[in-house]
């Protein structure tokens, strides 16, 4: 039997079809029964069964298929005293929010620490605070900090992921964007309206507090909100209880509140045009996400991270439009070459200021260009061009591409119809073209002539 925990380099490095016992600390149950389940361990890691220490619950183990959370909860009832129940829905959470910090791609110290805090937002920092102290915990509100594109929606993701609603069904979520919302429409958005609050106002709305009530309310761009707006969402917090605009009725809810933003704060609350006391009743616990040129080492693995994703979804798009009668002959996953080596080399020397979004946005618009043959063929093309040539040299790939200028509009027409669920008005005036010629596209493309 191998003691393992987390961090211990064995536990990265299980070969494919071991099967066997991990001794795991009981304050590390957690963390590694979810680092089993999410992090690729061999397909038969249900074989690999966790105890939380002793003899007396090995052997029922290896004598049968014991389902090794149900163990780890037995374990944890025995040691502990806690209620089974309460074991098993922690540990259905925090697969889930195990699952949600995968998305959050990065080697770099830095990049640990965000994750490592986001699930401490959600558990602490032990199994004995899970355990004890998880209702305080959730009490505490997260504020995550960081420049534009450096993954603060995955965090705040990743920690509404830990809170769960009654019978373990995941508790309701909302966000809110307060940079798309002028005052009005956010206290609207946020608090609800009763029916003729004001003009526009022909309906009465929950508002997206209430609408998250036992669950989490994310405020993405929190530095957005006017003061007003700032004072309604302190007493919010503060009491529990909200009135919709036009109201004199209070609403009491019970919400988690994530908050983000780009913006430096700490300054904005110096300058006092952010309400030090609603930063202080956000900043329960606070996620500081450090920009990519702080973290070079991430560059390589965001990228490829990316890379796979965009290929990914470009052959499903192409999957969509062949229909059911083509078959999946190319994998799900096919990594550019070109691209994996332009990263490796170049994209890491550079500064990044749009972080991994600038990232995702530049193989985009690099895919566009050299890969669009393989996007529409079935088969992966050799990228022998753009192995053979230099990888900064754009242009020159683009010439030795057999990408048509039609390819390429019918590319752009797809994913914007894509967007917009194929709704053709909207496409086309998106595309500021009429709906005629977005129809011969279609036609071009094999799509159908019914109105979306
Ligand atoms: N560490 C990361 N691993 C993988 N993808 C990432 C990472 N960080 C950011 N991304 C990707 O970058 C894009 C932007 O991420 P996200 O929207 O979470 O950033 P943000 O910090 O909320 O930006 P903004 O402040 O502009 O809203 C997304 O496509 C996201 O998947």
């Amino acid at each position: 039997m191998v003691r393992a925990y987390l961090g211990n380099p064995f536990f990265n490095r299980i070969p494919e079809g071991v099967s066997g016992l991990l001794d795991v600390p009981i304050s590390e149950i957690i963390e590694v029964a979810s680092k089993l389940v999410v992090d690729g361990l061999p397909r038969d890691a249900r074989r690999l069964l966790l105890a939380a220490g002793h003899s007396r619950i090995i052997g029922p183990i290896k004598d049968g298929h014991i389902n090794p959370f149900e163990l780890l909860g037995n374990a944890a009832t025995q040691q502990m005293g806690v209620n089974m129940a309460e074991v098993g829905s922690l540990l259905y959470a925090a697969q889930r929010v195990s699952t949600a910090l995968h998305a959050f791609i990065g080697v770099s110290e830095h990049a640990q620490r965000v994750r490592a805090s986001a699930w401490a937002a959600c558990f602490g920092h032990s199994l004995e605070d899970t355990l004890i102290l998880r209702e305080a915990i959730l009490d505490q509100n997260v504020l995550i900090l960081g420049e534009t594109g450096t993954g603060k929606e995955i965090i705040a993701n990743a920690v509404q992921q830990g809170t769960l609603g009654a019978g373990r069904t995941p508790a309701p979520t909302q966000t809110v964007n307060a940079a798309a919302l002028p005052g009005e429409l956010a206290e609207s958005e946020l608090f609800g309206h009763e029916q003729g609050a004001f003009t526009g106002a022909v309906k009465s709305r929950k508002g997206k507090i209430v609408e998250a009530d036992g669950g989490t309310v994310f405020l993405d761009e929190i530095g957005d909100l006017s003061l007003p707006v700032q004072a309604k969402l302190l007493r919010a917090i503060e009491t529990d209880r909200i009135t919709p605009v036009g109201s004199n009725k209070e609403i009491q809810v019970n919400v988690r509140y994530i908050a983000a933003t780009s913006h430096p704060i700490e300054e904005m609350v110096e300058r006092a045009t952010f309400r030090r006391d609603l930063y202080e009743r956000l900043a329960g616990c606070v996620i500081k996400i450090p920009p990519l040129r702080h973290r070079p080492e991430d560059i390589v693995p965001i990228g490829i991270g990316l890379l796979d994703r965009v290929c990914a979804e470009a052959l499903q798009r192409r999957l969509a439009l062949a229909g059911a009668s083509e078959t999946l002959s190319t994998p799900v996953v096919a990594r550019d070459e070109a691209a994996t080596y332009w990263l490796q080399t170049e994209a890491v020397h550079r500064p990044w200021h749009g972080n991994a979004r600038e990232i995702d946005n530049v193989l985009r618009s690099w895919l566009l260009g050299t890969n669009l043959e393989w996007m529409s063929k079935s088969e992966p093309s050799s990228n022998a061009a753009m192995r053979g040539g230099a990888t900064s040299d754009v242009p020159n790939r683009i010439l030795q591409c057999k990408t048509t200028l039609k390819d390429v509009h019918d590319w752009y027409a797809r994913r914007v119809l894509d967007s917009v669920r194929w709704n053709k008005s909207e496409a086309s005036r998106i595309l500021g073209i009429d709906r005629g010629t977005l129809q011969r596209i279609i036609k071009g493309e094999g799509g159908t002539d019914d109105d979306a």
